[in-house]
């Protein structure tokens, strides 16, 4: 049977082009021009990706996205979006997109898309619905695109040490990073490292997770406990007994979820909704989030002893741009990977555009990065990739003073610098002040040790309380 795909965007042409495209790739395929219409579809019709406009005419992509996971919550979902707005499509990964693909739109690059992430998202449904073993027991190799590479910033040696350091033991991990910096790979690879290897690794997404869902998928139930729970069912708990469960951006687990999960890291015991029975339970936890759980705590969001319990153990993941020696590292591995994928033999990268990659921010971290050089690849006709084969967004947002040319532009640059660090010092006095100037409250607020903070304060003469 053929898979299917829904596609929502306001473009019509844009939608006759992809469907005629993606039917003659043997995908069926059925289009809606707004939101509404696209949900109406998902309520009568099941499909394995939904391919859907960030900007529809009739809703914002994050309201789309999270009403397409109430309907579909196993689908998989990629976000079509241009690429001025990539920096805030990127927020939808906190709430279940599985990737993004940019305008103008590729029919190569988009069917490697698709098909990788349709393939990814079946083998994750699979292990949650207990189909198929964990891939250690099936002895197979991991695909390419799975393998873990280690950048080779100080940051990501440090993270390495981490990972070998507490990836024997059974302590739980707290993974914080923005969005794509890895979070999920790292806590594969701490699992990987466990003596847990050859057991289940189930990451749930709770950004992606209905309200009325999760405790269902988290904790199982039993038939009729509730309308729709038609047979018993194994929660991803009982399903990841024995291994290691990934709760991916946990601060969105709802007050009552993380009451239950605090009682099932406490006692070890799960009840499955509508069960009678206590269910023993040997899952090592790993959670992940891209917020700011304290303020969570203090908000009265998230719980504080539960936060204390997930964060036996702290890996923070940089920003790209924090950790510029790894951009070229992940760079090439993203080379080889889409050489593969698109069948073309791409060498390298042109000084220039490594000069590109080195000064842009990175919002999206290693998922844009990837992006970004699949595109590349896919655009190069020689051994090089060069500038034009970069989106303009990234050519211009780079800029450096030496490619810039006049001493004005120069200038410019120093005062956006010192914009920079006017804001970070405003940033930590902020953060002094809030934390009443005790110095380790201060960093863990602003999310850097204490030795950081402690030269940031002789930088900026901030005077020591
Ligand atoms: N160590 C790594 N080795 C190879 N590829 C990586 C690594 N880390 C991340 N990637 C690439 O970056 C993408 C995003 O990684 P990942 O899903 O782990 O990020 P994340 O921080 O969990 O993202 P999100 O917050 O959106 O869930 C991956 O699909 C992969 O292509």
């Amino acid at each position: 049977m053929s898979q299917k795909i829904l596609v929502i965007d306001d473009d019509q042409d844009l939608c006759k082009v992809l469907s005629n495209f993606l039917k003659k790739s043997n995908y069926e395929v059925d289009v809606a021009y707004k939101a509404e219409d696209g949900l109406k579809l998902l309520r009568s019709n099941e499909y394995d990706l939904i391919l859907c406009d960030y900007r529809l005419p009739d809703m914002t992509g994050v309201d789309a996205l999270q009403r397409i996971k109430v309907l579909s919550p196993s689908a998989a979902v990629i976000i079509i979006t241009g690429y001025s707005d990539v920096q805030t499509a990127v927020e939808t990964f906190r709430y279940g997109a599985n990737d993004y693909v940019t305008k103008p739109l590729y029919p190569d690059e988009l069917l490697v898309t698709v098909k990788e992430t349709i393939q990814k998202n079946q083998e994750k449904n699979d292990i949650r619905a207990g189909k198929t073993p964990v891939k250690s027991e099936k002895k197979q190799e991991a695909p390419a695109t799975s393998k873990f590479i280690h950048g080779s910033s100080k940051a990501s040696l440090k993270v390495l040490e981490h990972i070998d350091l507490i990836g024997p033991t059974d302590m739980s991990v707290l993974v914080i990073g923005e969005t794509g910096t890895g979070k999920e790979f790292v806590s594969n690879s701490i699992h990987q490292k466990s003596d847990r290897a050859g057991k289940p690794f189930i990451a749930i997404d709770c950004g992606a997770l209905p309200k009325e869902l999760a405790g269902s998928e988290l904790f199982g139930h039993m038939k009729g406990s509730f309308t729709g729970a038609i047979s018993d069912k194994p929660g991803s708990f009982e399903l990841a007994n024995g291994g290691t469960i990934f709760l991916d951006e946990i601060g969105n687990l709802s007050y009552e979820n993380q009451v239950k999960l605090l009682r099932v890291i406490q006692e070890r015991k799960i009840k499955r909704i509508g069960g009678q029975k206590d269910i023993d339970i040997d899952v090592r936890i790993i959670a992940a989030t891209n917020e700011n759980l304290t303020e969570a705590i203090k908000e009265g969001e998230f719980r504080e002893d539960l936060y204390h319990r997930i964060n036996e153990f702290k890996i923070n993941l940089l920003p790209l741009r924090e950790r510029k020696n790894d951009i070229m590292t992940f760079a090439e591995h993203f080379l080889n990977l889409s050489n593969q994928s698109l069948k073309k033999n791409v060498q390298t990268f042109s000084e220039e555009v490594v000069n590109h990659f080195l000064n842009y921010q990175w919002y999206g971290n290693l998922r844009e990065l990837n992006n970004v050089v699949k595109r590349a690849v896919l655009l190069t006709t020689g051994d090089a990739v060069q500038p034009s084969a970069l989106p303009d967004e990234i050519i211009h947002a780079s800029r450096t003073p030496s490619q810039s040319g006049s001493d004005e532009s120069k200038e410019e640059n120093l005062t956006l610098k010192a914009a920079s660090e006017e804001a970070e010092k405003e940033a930590i006095l902020n953060a002094l002040e809030a934390s009443r100037y005790n110095k380790s409250k201060a960093a863990e607020l602003l999310e850097i040790d204490r030795k950081t903070l402690y030269n940031k304060l002789k930088q900026y003469n901030i005077q020591d309380y």
